[in-house]
């Protein structure tokens, strides 16, 4: 095996003991591997529980974004009202000594759950309605703790089986007021000249509502992306939401979001669930949809709205 600081590949199997705190992880398989490390699935050897470990290409990449987790998990501490859940994100930092290397990691929770475009395919792109919801609620969280989340793209959501969403890599958030840190170019305001890249509520609104139209209308999408930056705007997107038909249900949602007009995040949320009734309201009573499935989605919304209302309310 061959490990170089940008080329980290362990097998199932390998133990990393923590160099500090002497914590031991029996890595089990390879989650995923980004531009910042390596993320396995690892369980704790001393309870036994699962938990996904992110070891770093590059050290003050990866310190960063552990200052952030760190920053967000005292926060919700102090407001002690998101969400207990929240609270264990972040578990563990400690380094991994390897061929007379430190290699630093960290330990957070396991999500398990499928990226949300091949969750949309699975499942089919009308759940959008329940996991666009929850990523809302995800996002208002972070917002009223005076956070950006930034990188905000289909890969950065994943989604359980019943729509609900949780973000991961935290390697973008950014305090609000200063400039996003990490974006990706086709999510980002500035790429459509529409608005510049402060960390804000309304810059991760107007990723959400460009993720949409990626997930709905990705041909459109590429065609107005290949524009060169003089020629391309916001109205191109626009005129894409105005045109295609998938997008219709979403239309006033993203118009606003794309325009910046959301005066915040609770609102986004809220006009987000009063056009998913809408849409709910309208099968209804014109389509032939099996009552199960009918059953399922308004389940999961209804589920949703509850623990909204318990989050929030509480
Ligand atoms: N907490 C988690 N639970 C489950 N899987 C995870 C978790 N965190 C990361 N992953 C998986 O590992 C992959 C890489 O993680 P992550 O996006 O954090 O790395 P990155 O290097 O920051 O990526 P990017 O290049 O997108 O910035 C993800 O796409 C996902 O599949």
């Amino acid at each position: 095996m061959v490990t170089t600081s940008s080329n980290l590949t362990l097998p199932p199997g390998t133990i990393v003991t923590g160099r500090w705190k002497g914590e031991r992880y029996l890595i089990q398989r390879l989650l995923g591997q980004g531009a910042n490390g390596v993320v396995y699935l690892v369980k704790q050897m001393k309870s036994a529980r699962l938990y996904a470990l992110k070891m770093g290409f590059d050290t003050l990449d990866l310190q960063s974004e552990i200052n952030v987790l760190k920053a967000l998990q005292r926060k919700r501490r102090k407001n002690g009202s998101t969400g207990k859940r929240d609270l264990s994100y972040l578990v563990e930092v400690d380094d991994y000594s390897h061929q007379g290397k430190e290699i630093p990691f960290y330990v957070m929770r396991y999500v398990k759950g499928e990226p949300l475009r091949s969750f949309l395919t699975q499942q089919g792109s009308r759940w959008l309605n329940v996991a666009g919801y929850s990523l809302l609620q995800q996002l208002e969280g972070l917002h009223d703790l005076g956070f950006t989340f930034g990188d905000l793209k289909p890969e950065n959501v994943l989604v359980s089986p019943y729509g609900e969403v949780e973000l991961i890599d935290y390697g973008g958030v950014s305090e609000n007021g200063r400039s996003v840190r990490q974006f990706t170019e086709w999510y980002d305001r500035g790429y459509w000249g529409a608005g510049g890249r402060t960390a804000e509520p309304s810059y991760d609104l107007f990723s959400f509502a460009v993720v949409c139209i990626h997930l709905l209308a990705e041909p459109l999408l590429k065609e107005a992306a290949i524009n060169l930056p003089q020629t391309r705007s916001k109205s191109d997107l626009l005129t894409i939401v105005r045109r295609e038909s998938a997008l219709q249900p979403y239309r006033k949602w993203l118009e606003r979001a794309l325009e910046g007009k959301f005066r915040s995040t609770a609102e986004a949320r809220q006009l987000w669930r009063e056009q998913v009734q809408k849409q709910v309201l309208q099968r209804k009573s014109k389509s032939p949809t099996p009552t199960w499935m009918m059953g399922a989605f308004t389940l999961s919304v209804l589920l949703l709205l509850c623990a909204l209302f318990f989050t929030f309310w509480n």
